[in-house]
């Protein structure tokens, strides 16, 4: 039997007001890792947002893991992480705090890879300290653990390595590479040492976006 594609979208629009952003976005990823690639403006956080159900497309049509992403949110989420560029505000709770919240709300614990991440990242005397006493790097870091609890079938990744030092990065790259094969993770980046550093297929949001 095939299996459908984990990341399928179709057609998808993205205006905000009468300002068109793109026009006709497909796409169909079975696996492996993807870089958007894009000049400021070209609409990579929008349609990582759009991707991840967190904006409505003006039209189109997105199936993660082969679930419609619109008309059975809560199926096709489970198989879907998304981290966005900046941190959303989780001030009063611990990196801790945060992890166990995201690996209850996927139904999990906060397994084996996710731990893995958490030593890689050098997170581990981190993991007591309330989010706004990190830095932003810190956040970021926790933020890309909790993408992995669960082991979704899609990561969309936002700037991924922003904030990331040099050491970090490095394990990141790596861990990308090495979990390539089990997920479509797809982030915009215009890191393009990380993009060849993790071996990624670049998509160029310009020839996308119709
Ligand atoms: N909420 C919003 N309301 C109005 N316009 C928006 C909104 N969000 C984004 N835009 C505009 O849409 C366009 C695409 O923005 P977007 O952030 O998706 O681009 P990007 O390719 O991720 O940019 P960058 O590389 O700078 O991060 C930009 O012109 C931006 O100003």
């Amino acid at each position: 039997m095939i299996n459908p594609p984990r990341l399928a979208c179709e057609n998808i629009a993205a205006a905000y007001n009468s300002r068109v952003i793109f026009e006709s976005f497909t796409l169909s990823l079975q696996s492996g890792l993807f870089a958007l690639r894009g000049a400021n403006g070209t609409g990579k956080s929008t349609l990582l947002r759009i991707l991840a159900g967190a904006q409505r497309p003006a039209r189109g049509q997105i199936r993660i893991a082969g679930t419609d992403l619109f008309s059975s949110p809560e199926q096709a989420k489970r198989q879907l992480s998304y981290v966005p560029d900046t941190c959303p505000a989780y001030p009063f709770m611990t990196g801790n705090e945060f992890l166990r919240f995201v690996a209850t709300a996927k139904q999990t614990t906060i397994d084996r890879q996710a731990r893995e991440m958490i030593s890689l990242l050098s997170l581990s005397h981190s993991l007591d300290t309330r989010f706004d006493a990190m830095s932003l790097g810190t956040q970021k870091k926790i933020m890309l653990c909790a993408a992995w609890i669960g082991t979704p079938e899609v990561l969309l990744l936002d700037e991924p390595t922003n904030g990331l030092d040099a050491s970090a990065r490095a394990h990141f790259a790596a861990l990308t590479r090495h979990s390539a094969d089990r997920h479509v993770l797809l982030f915009s980046t215009h890191d393009d040492e990380f993009i060849s550093e993790s071996d990624a297929t670049v998509l160029e949001m310009d020839t996308l976006r119709g």
